[in-house]
């Protein structure tokens, strides 16, 4: 992970982006998700109150087809029939004079226009009325009734009020609907609707006659608006913080694999040399070389983070072209005993080049004036196919020493090892890490050597950094040991100082 994030750095403005987008969208989302709840559950219950509405209606009728029936001096039967009618105010009936019967006053004789304009009794209709003669001020739900033939009608008159206020919501804290008013032409039960500042929705019964209106409470938006946001907050951060990270990292990438083109032209790429010690005579027989990059900005960049960069970038050839030239360049007035080896890291994906063979062979012959032999080790982190075997044949044909690097890290396996055309097998730290220690890989470490030595392999062991170690690959014929026990990688200057040091003894 730290190595992951030390692959980019980010600005303050960067990091403070990345905190707040979080924020942002567990904000909207939870908007969005606490607006189409809400608004579901508001018209749930706006529908369900229409149906218990349209439920009172039906009854409605079927009082009318009663009292439609009655005669004119049966009014107390119509008293006697309403008594147990919760939700209804009573009845009324008329005739082409006036309404003569009520079901709570008994015989009456108002005006037709009491309860709505004379004419509108003619309808077979449902009214919204302010007040009715039994309760004035208090407004009522009214279905009217009549037959035309004989002029005769009756009203039934629904409790307007006691409806709203019984009006069903979800058993929920706090309450969904903070105001309901029922509308149907034009007029509103209450009378006159006390609307707050919370959003109003409205739902209309499938016959479109009533229309319900609901103030949505505002404690009940923020209720849920908090909790989903105290949900989708944590999930928001770390799709946008990886995303974002992936995003910058990618981005990284890009930009640093434009540096590494330039850091190639501008010579910003040097090379470190660590000795190879024989582990027969203690004596170095050669160095592998080991890229560093002085980078203008950064500084010194790590091998291990801009060379899987390289390689992705497609950069990996042109740079390892002048790791050689570099070396050349380097050894080039350089002193050292017969025989002396530089071993240079190559990618398989180096092996691609058109004119490789010439430039090895260059690469061959430039070495071989200062009597030093070139020894190329494969870094195994991508498959090595067919192709690069033929590759890495041709290359031993023309005197070059091919090792396989890091073995047993990369995709090699122990059977593709036999038949694979090498002259050396570099065995990984991880295994000589296990030299001391009684586990499963110490084994391997040694079928590894075994298997090396049948094949005919120079062995070299690298990452060595204490003498048990070297001791133990010693006392198992590993030919060549490399590791900070004998030395680190070091610049040129330091390593003409070490050589002429070493070969003093
Ligand atoms: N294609 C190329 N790859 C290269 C080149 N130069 C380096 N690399 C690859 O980068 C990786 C890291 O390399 P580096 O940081 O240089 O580390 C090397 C040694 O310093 C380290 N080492 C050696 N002895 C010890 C030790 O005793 N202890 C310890 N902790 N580390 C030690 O090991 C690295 C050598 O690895 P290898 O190449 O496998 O022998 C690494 O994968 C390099 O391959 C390049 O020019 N081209």
């Amino acid at each position: 992970m730290r190595r992951f994030i030390s692959t980019f750095s980010l600005t303050s403005k960067q990091w403070g982006l990345l905190l707040l987008l979080p924020i942002f969208f567990s904000m909207s989302i939870s908007y969005v998700i606490t607006s189409y709840i809400v608004h579901g559950k508001a018209r749930e219950v706006g529908n369900f109150n229409l149906e218990r509405l349209e439920e009172l209606l039906a009854q409605s009728e079927s009082i009318n087809q009663f009292a439609i029936t009655l005669k004119e001096g049966d009014c107390g039967k119509l008293s006697e029939y309403m008594r147990f009618k919760p939700y209804y105010r009573g009845v009324i009936l008329f005739n082409e004079k006036a309404m003569y019967c009520s079901s709570t006053a008994g015989d009456i004789d108002l005006p037709l226009n009491s309860l709505l304009p004379e004419n509108k009794l003619a309808d077979s209709a449902h009214y919204i009325v302010p007040e009715t003669p039994a309760r004035s001020g208090v407004p009522a739900i009214i279905s009217i009734s009549k037959n035309v033939e004989t002029h005769r009608g009756s009203i039934v008159v629904i409790e307007g009020e006691y409806f709203v206020d019984a009006f069903i919501q979800p058993e929920v804290f706090p309450r969904l609907v903070s105001n309901v008013v029922l509308g149907l032409h034009g007029a509103t039960l209450p009378s006159v609707p006390n609307f707050g500042d919370g959003e109003i929705i409205s739902v209309l019964a499938d016959d479109k006659e009533f229309v319900i209106l609901l103030e949505l409470s505002r404690e009940f938006f923020r209720h849920f608006f908090w909790i989903y946001f105290g949900v989708s907050l944590p999930i928001c951060f770390i799709i946008v913080l990886l995303s974002g990270l992936l995003f910058l990292r990618k981005k990284y990438r890009h930009s640093l694999a434009d540096d590494i083109r330039s850091g190639i032209e501008n010579e910003e790429f040097f090379l470190v040399y660590q000795p190879v010690i024989c582990a027969e005579d203690g004596k170095s027989k050669g160095v592998e070389a080991l890229v560093r990059w002085q980078h203008p900005q950064m500084g010194l960049v790590r091998p291990d983070l801009f060379i899987p960069i390289a390689e992705e970038g497609k950069l990996i050839v042109p740079l390892t072209n002048y790791i050689f030239e570099r070396a050349l360049k380097d050894f080039a007035d350089m002193k050292v005993e017969p025989g002396f080896r530089i071993a240079f890291n190559v990618a398989p994906e180096h092996f691609t080049q058109d004119d490789i063979e010439s430039k090895f062979i260059h690469l061959r012959d430039s070495l071989e004036r200062i009597g030093v032999k070139p020894l190329i080790e494969i870094t195994e982190r991508q498959l090595l196919t067919p192709d690069i075997f033929q590759c890495i044949e041709s290359l031993r044909q023309l005197g070059i020493l091919v090792a396989i690097d890091g073995f047993g890290t990369g995709q090699t396996t122990l059977s593709l090892l036999q038949t694979m055309p090498l002259d050396y097998l570099k065995i990984d730290k991880c295994f000589i890490d296990t030299i001391g220690q009684d586990s499963v890989t110490s084994h391997v470490l040694d079928t590894i050597i075994e298997l090396s030595h049948k094949m005919n392999y120079v062995v070299v062991a690298e990452g060595v950094e204490t003498q048990e170690q070297a001791d133990y690959l010693t006392s198992r014929q590993v030919h060549f040991l490399q590791g900070y026990l004998f030395a680190k990688p070091m610049k040129l200057a330091d390593l003409k100082l070490w050589l002429v040091e070493h070969f003093k003894h």
